[in-house]
């Protein structure tokens, strides 16, 4: 199967309208910082504007649109008194505290001129990860779309640690977009499609549609264009494409003055067709949005037990636990060679384990009482990897 590649001219390249956009209800949009702020790094109202002019005609046909709005940090250098986005997080931090609040009051009025209001939501990966945060951020973002509401999320930047963060909004969208089970995820960046390399470089051309994996090799995916202000660049792009179609959700790439057309469902930017069904949406996130906090090494059996036979994890198949980790985080469990085999959620802290590895729930219900008869990790919070 090949890549359609177009030209240098404009990136229409057959014409026909794209129907797996038309035909999305719940459609979540991403806007990167470098489309949003003007070259000082000042937020740009003419742009916040035209972005807000097609969200809101794509609302008034009926269609949910969550957008995820990066732009934070950037609106907040200015106030601060700083020149380009600063290198340590608690600048970034401070920054990113200022900046929203500027940022969701511009979108709040953009959207009012359009009769619609606006909710502000701030996510960190344990909102996503942990079962009882993900049921709520799912609960609050469905009931402002059933309101008529248009949800704005961002990273809640100034609680996240390095450890703990998304760091890219492309990543968050996509999870975002699983999490509300979007038809459609539109990344807008501030070019207008993904290009085979460097757009600068001459001989690169423009990706049309991407059908899978074999359409990706040899393209070359670099970095954050405009210099201090974009994070993740082409790759983090790329890989939310990855996130998002993986759990079957078509992704448009494009710029954001390509925003409507790309809405319209024409042929503009790349489209990356979506790779397979969804899975639940829990584990996928649990796959993709979190990172462990420890490590379970399991002797054959409990690999094939959890593998083959999709089993829970009992303490007799543990060998040896790593790791600082409270009942309820995410853990890799490890075969023999250290190579992770499946990601869960452990309902033990790392500090009871030791005293329970290789003894049976029998034995460790009769010993220690009924509480102990519980798996470490429950085959539904469990995904392989
Ligand atoms: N293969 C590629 N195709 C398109 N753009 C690329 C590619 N490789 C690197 N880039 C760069 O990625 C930049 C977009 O990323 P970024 O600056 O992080 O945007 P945003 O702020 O929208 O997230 C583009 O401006 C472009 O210079
Ligand atoms: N949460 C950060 C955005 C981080 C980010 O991913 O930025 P970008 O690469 O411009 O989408 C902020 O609001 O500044």
């Amino acid at each position: 199967m090949g890549t359609r590649r177009g030209g240098p001219g404009p990136t229409t390249q057959n014409g026909r309208v794209r129907d797996v956009v038309t035909a999305a209800r719940r459609v979540v949009v991403k806007i990167g910082s470098s489309s949003l702020t003007t070259a000082t790094g000042g937020l740009d109202d003419e742009r916040v504007d035209a972005l807000v002019g097609t969200l809101g005609a794509l609302a008034a046909e009926g269609r949910e649109v969550v957008l995820v709005s990066s732009g934070a940090i950037a609106a907040g250098l200015a106030p601060l008194g700083l020149s380009r986005r600063p290198r340590d997080l608690a600048t970034q931090q401070a920054a990113a505290s200022v900046g929203q609040g500027l940022l969701i009051g511009r979108y709040a009025s953009a959207f009012a001129r359009h009769g619609l209001t606006v909710g502000q939501v701030l996510l960190t990966v344990d909102d996503v990860t942990r079962r009882a945060h993900y049921r709520n951020a799912y609960r609050t973002l469905r009931k402002l779309l059933d309101l008529r509401a248009v949800p704005i999320v961002n990273e809640n930047d100034t609680v996240a640690t390095e450890e703990i963060r998304f760091g890219d909004n492309d990543r968050l969208a996509a999870l975002v977009a699983a999490l509300v089970h979007a038809d459609l995820l539109v990344l807008l960046s501030d070019v207008d499609a993904l290009w085979t390399g460097d757009p600068a470089r001459p001989g690169s051309s423009r990706i049309s549609e991407v059908h899978d994996e074999r359409d990706l090799t040899g393209v070359e995916v670099g970095g954050a264009g405009r210099a201090g202000v974009g994070t993740g660049g082409m790759v983090t792009k790329v890989e939310a494409a990855r996130i998002a179609t993986g759990f079957g959700i078509p992704v448009v790439l494009t710029a954001a003055p390509l925003a409507a057309p790309a809405l319209a469902g024409e042929p503009v930017g790349t489209l990356f067709h979506p790779s397979r069904r969804r899975p639940t949406a829990r584990l996928f996130w649990l796959a993709h949005a979190t990172s462990p906090r420890g490590r379970l090494h399991l002797d054959p059996g409990a690999v094939a037990a959890v593998v083959d036979r999709r089993k829970s994890l009992l303490p007799a198949g543990i060998t040896a636990v790593d790791g600082a980790f409270t009942a309820g985080d995410p853990v890799d469990l490890v075969d023999a060679g250290g190579a992770p085999v499946a990601r869960g959620l452990v309902n033990y802290d790392a500090v009871e384990l030791p005293g329970l590895l290789g003894r049976s729930t029998t034995e460790l219900a009769a010993a220690l009482g009924p509480a102990y008869e519980r798996e470490v990790v429950h085959r539904d919070d469990l995904v392989l990897l």
